[in-house]
């Protein structure tokens, strides 16, 4: 087998990489401009954002800073609440489920308006910059217009041809030194004339100073503390022609080519913004433009360009990116192109909305039009921000997880006055939602606020950046956090007078209810599954970090006491289905968005089709009775769901329902989902959690390695069977692996590691020992 082997690996893969060559580039396209928001192109380097339309008469472009947010730290603690437990507790142990959460309305939810207004705050949109053209023959003919964004080099464009002149535009946000850039052009001289308007719906002073645009102001705190300040400077260099101003608008007259620099920053963390945001812009100017277009290419191809996916040749004819969308959704196999465009945009939009040192993406990623953003586009620790982090570990971008890692790190100390507060526990705890000032209390309604696996299910991310990187320095760091998660659930743990087991008290399942035997309502719960499942997680995390770091062995005893009486991660209802609470109750809503309970099956390994099969059969049955519809979240986590299960075809299905076109941004909590022409996905209204959850869902398709060995091809669809190549994605245990297939079995690969180490692998129905090479 060895010797015959060996020559078999060789011929195919040279017969497979021949069949790949020819990758096509990475690229949004459309032959008219962007009509509204959700038809922009996202462009962001990690802190700053810019969405341009691309209008020929007037180009409307959305701007961002991930730091922008009104609101300030607050302490919207009742100190007061712990009192109330002992009667909740007895309510709820009496079945009295209704008068236990009157009585959490009362006591037991954050004081003051909560995320309803400052001091909690929202992230808001930077403004608007516009370009407003005159041309010489206001009424030529557009003609050849067309936009692209570039996803293998992070830039955007626009060329179209009128008055036999051609116009063309690039836009990007330099990852090179950190402003945003756009270059007009005109390939007849003196062409160019057009204003640039900077503005924000409010709270907003622009003034012209010297050639400069200089845009100021103050966000709205809510409390004695000033707000956070804001500056923008745009300034513009030409070639030919003159720039002039009218008012506080900069005018360009007959100029062949056209750098506009648009420069930011907030006092986020006390930032000195005024120094930054001048020296940065400096720094650009001193550039020319190619040579900062290059710096910015090489410094985002440094992450892009780890990961190529290939699901074999398209039949689709070649279109426009919204026109794509829609043949895609009449005939999915047609187009095997477009799953591999919509994974890279997602590993894209990872690397444009979050930074090393920064703040991770929030519900909107960076980018934001409005004021009042939905949802506040905050960090809701309920599926959402822990989603939007899913695809990074496997997809070859594991430093992406570090600024979650340093938002959840601040949650601690106000975490333990929560804990504190509201449980007289242990450790830290935060809910439901937070924000960037740190905020961990209870939401202000009982129905959705007193969830508490948010931190737990944090602490799950914060792990599988270790569980992949093997970054032992790393663990050290985020020990605390983890283990002050574990004490805090331990110190609140009570025991179930019924069972016996160790109960989470007051809690509920993620934004749902069920029926009580007295036909009425309730959410308020006692150990709902998803916080067993966490809790036993998190346990068994804890333990294993405190013997790798040969800490705190006292308490990691504890713990594995406490482990075996808890209840276990999943119940069978009469139904056959998962049970998603302690109590078989019976749902409200059958078909509802959130699927909290199969937290075991994805993101956590603790149901198995191998390991647990009744459970995994009962999560199938739970999932049938779901459905495949709902917010692009939802149907991505159900897509991670059959993908953990195996059934490749079905988590193709899902993908095809999440790609199907819409245009709704009505907020809307049921049946909805879609995605934007611009590939953004929606909730709607636009939320880019589907984006990071369907990205991670087609790499689990394709690569698992969260039940203890790496399983090539777990869930390959028929209509990816016939050929594919995928190359740099991970697999937990620090690996980078590379394959490829023909007709759904693996004919080649190769497992990375820095240093050659034998790791179990499960390649065509079979595990077997590999030796892996070295990187
Ligand atoms: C941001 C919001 O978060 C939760 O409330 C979800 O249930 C909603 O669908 C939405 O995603």
């Amino acid at each position: 087998m060895k010797r015959h082997g060996y020559l078999f690996i060789i011929f195919s893969l040279s017969a497979t990489i021949s069949a790949f060559a020819q990758n096509k580039p990475l690229k949004l396209w459309y032959d008219k401009p962007g009509n509204r928001w959700e038809e922009t192109l996202p462009l962001g380097n990690g802190r700053l954002g810019m969405m341009p339309d691309g209008g020929t008469n007037e180009d409307n472009i959305t701007l961002n800073d991930i730091t922008l947010w009104s609101g300030a730290p607050q302490d919207a603690n009742n100190y007061e609440a712990y009192k109330s437990l002992p009667e909740i507790r007895r309510l709820l142990a009496e079945g009295k489920n209704d008068e236990a959460q009157a009585l959490v309305d009362k006591n037991f939810i954050c004081k003051g308006i909560g995320s309803g207004g400052v001091p909690f705050g929202c992230y808001q949109t930077l403004g608007n910059l516009q370009l407003k053209f005159n041309y010489a023959d206001a009424n030529a003919q557009v003609t050849n217009y067309k936009r692209e964004l570039s996803l293998d080099n992070a830039v955007a464009s626009a060329s179209f041809q009128r008055g036999g002149v051609t116009y063309k535009r690039e836009y990007f946000t330099s990852f090179g030194s950190d402003v945003s850039i756009i270059k007009l052009s005109a390939d007849k001289p003196g062409q160019l004339n057009f204003s640039i308007d900077l503005s924000r719906p409010e709270r907003a002073t622009t003034i012209e100073n010297k050639g400069c645009l200089e845009m100021t102001g103050q966000l709205p705190s809510g409390t004695s503390a000033g707000g956070m300040q804001y500056l923008a400077k745009v300034k513009a260099r030409l070639t030919g022609g003159s720039l002039g101003h009218d008012g506080n608008v900069l005018v360009v007259k007959n100029a062949t080519e056209v750098f506009i620099y648009l420069s930011a920053g907030t006092d986020f963390r006390g930032a000195d913004f005024k120094k930054n945001v001048d020296a940065k812009l400096a720094a650009a100017l001193k550039n020319n433009y190619a040579a900062e277009k290059a710096a910015h290419i090489t410094q985002y191809q440094k992450l892009f360009k780890r990961v190529s996916v290939d699901l074999g040749t398209s039949t689709a004819p070649d279109g426009t990116t919204d026109k794509r969308l829609l043949t895609f959704h009449q005939n999915p196999n047609a187009d095997k192109g477009l799953p591999v465009l919509f994974y890279q945009f997602g590993r894209y939009l990872s690397i444009c909305s979050t930074r090393v040192g920064l703040l991770p993406p929030n519900l909107q990623g960076l980018w934001a039009n409005q004021i009042q953003t939905p949802w506040n586009g905050d960090y809701h620790l309920d599926v959402n921000i822990q989603m939007n982090q899913w695809p990074v570990e496997v997809s070859n971008l594991s430093e992406l997880n570090l600024p979650l890692a340093q938002l959840v790190k601040g949650m601690v100390e106000p975490g333990k006055r929560t804990a504190k507060a509201y449980y007289n526990a242990d450790g830290w705890v935060a809910h439901v939602i937070t924000n960037v000032w740190g905020f961990t209390e209870p939401g202000e309604s009982a129905s959705w606020g007193v969830t508490k696996a948010g931190s737990g299910w944090l602490c799950n991310n914060l792990w599988d950046h270790y569980a992949f990187s093997e970054d032992k320095k790393y663990l050290a760091d985020i020990y605390p956090i983890l283990k002050g998660s574990a004490q805090f659930y331990s110190s609140m743990l009570v025991k179930d007078a019924k069972t016996g087991w160790l109960v989470t008290s007051p809690s509920s399942s993620p934004e749902n209810s069920f029926y009580l035997p007295n036909g009425k309502t309730a959410s308020i719960c006692v150990a709902p599954t998803i916080d067993n499942q966490i809790i036993r997680e998190l346990f068994g995390n804890v333990i294993t970090a405190s013997k790798l770091l040969g800490k705190d062995g006292d308490f990691a005893k504890t713990l594995a006491a406490k482990l075996k009486l808890l209840p276990p991660a999943g119940q069978i209802g009469k139904d056959g289905s998962l049970m998603e609470w302690l109590e078989d109750y019976k749902q409200t809503d059958l078909q509802h968005r959130h699927v909290s309970h199969l937290y075991g099956l994805y993101p956590a390994s603790l149901i198995t089709p191998e390991g647990t099969p009744e459970w995994a059969e009962a999560c199938k049955k739970t999932l049938e009775a779901r459905g495949d519809d709902g917010p692009s979240w939802s149907i991505a986590y159900k897509l991670l769901f059959w993908a953990r299960l195996h059934d490749g075809n079905r988590a193709y299905k899902l993908f095809t329902e999440i790609m199907k076109p819409t245009t709704r941004t009505d907020i809307n909590y049921g049946a909805g989902g879609g995605i934007y022409p611009n590939l953004l996905s929606a909730g709607p209204p636009f939320q880019i959690d589907g984006n990071f959850g369907t990205t991670a869902g087609i790499a689990e398709m394709l690569i698992q390695s969260h039940a203890g060995f790496i399983e090539l091809l777990p869930a390959v669809p028929d209509s990816w069977k016939a050929s594919g190549q995928v190359k740099g994605v991970k697999a937990r245990g620090n690996y980078t692996v590379n394959f490829s297939w023909l007709n759904g079995r693996v004919v080649s690969y190769k497992i990375i590691s820095s240093l050659p180490r034998k790791v179990k692998v499960k390649i065509n129905g079979q595990v077997k020992l590999v030796r892996t090479v070295k990187a």
